[in-house]
């Protein structure tokens, strides 16, 4: 089974993420994975995140050619092993985030769309995704707009593009409140995935 965990920078789905990998629940062969990966791909994709002036469909195909790399190395061996999976982010992160710089370069009408198109005939669809619900504001404050995705604005755009992918797929989705504390924000993912 495939987890995910996505929301806004600093909505808390490394915090959860961490903590699950000492949860006794947690089977013991579970896989914990993450996007970007730690490989030299998601390295590639780092420099890019580093480069303010990326350019943003260069950028996609980095992001995605992480991803594919993700899946035949990490994430399809382990399924095939009928292994539990759980990734901090995955392919929504890109419709999200990529569908939202891409908005700026106007060269689709529809950029989150397209970034899908672009998946649709190879990526592998998460079973159980759960969504950290946070407003722009307390996530760009929390995340320390450490890198140029952190702001405000731009998370606004990410965040109604969640909105969109949620809209279209109400069943993989489980809406978690962010701005809860701590603990009640684990016990709400740890239902999420468990129950
Ligand atoms: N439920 C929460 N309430 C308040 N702060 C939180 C909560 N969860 C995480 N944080 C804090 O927010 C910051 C970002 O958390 P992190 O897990 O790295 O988020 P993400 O991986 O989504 O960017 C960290 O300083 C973390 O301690
Ligand atoms: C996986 C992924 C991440 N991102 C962005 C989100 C983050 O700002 C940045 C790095 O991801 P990450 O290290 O998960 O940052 P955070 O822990 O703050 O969420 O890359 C994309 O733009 N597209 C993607 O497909």
């Amino acid at each position: 089974m495939l987890v995910t965990l996505e929301g806004l920078d600093g909505s808390g789905k490394t915090t959860v993420w961490e903590r699950l990998q000492s949860d006794d629940a947690v089977p013991s062969e579970a896989v914990f994975t993450r996007e970007p990966t730690d490989t030299w791909y998601g390295d590639a994709v780092q420099r890019s995140i580093d480069d303010d002036g990326a350019d943003s469909l260069a950028e996609l195909f980095l992001y995605t050619a992480d991803h594919a790399a993700h899946l035949s190395n990490t994430v399809r061996p382990a399924l095939d092993e009928d292994r539990l999976v759980v990734s901090d982010r995955y392919s929504d992160s890109r419709y999200a985030y990529q569908g939202a710089t891409l908005e700026a370069s106007e060269t689709f009408d529809d950029p989150l769309s397209y970034v899908r198109e672009v998946h649709a005939p190879w990526t592998r669809p998460p079973d159980r995704t759960v969504y950290l619900d946070l407003d722009p504001e307390t996530a760009a404050q929390r995340s320390g707009a450490t890198n140029k995705f952190e702001t405000a604005d731009y998370l606004s755009t990410v965040r109604d593009n969640y909105e969109r992918l949620i809209d279209a797929d109400p069943a993989r989705f489980v809406r978690v409140d962010a701005t809860a504390d701590p603990d009640t924000v684990y016990e709400r993912v740890r239902a999420a995935i468990f129950d």
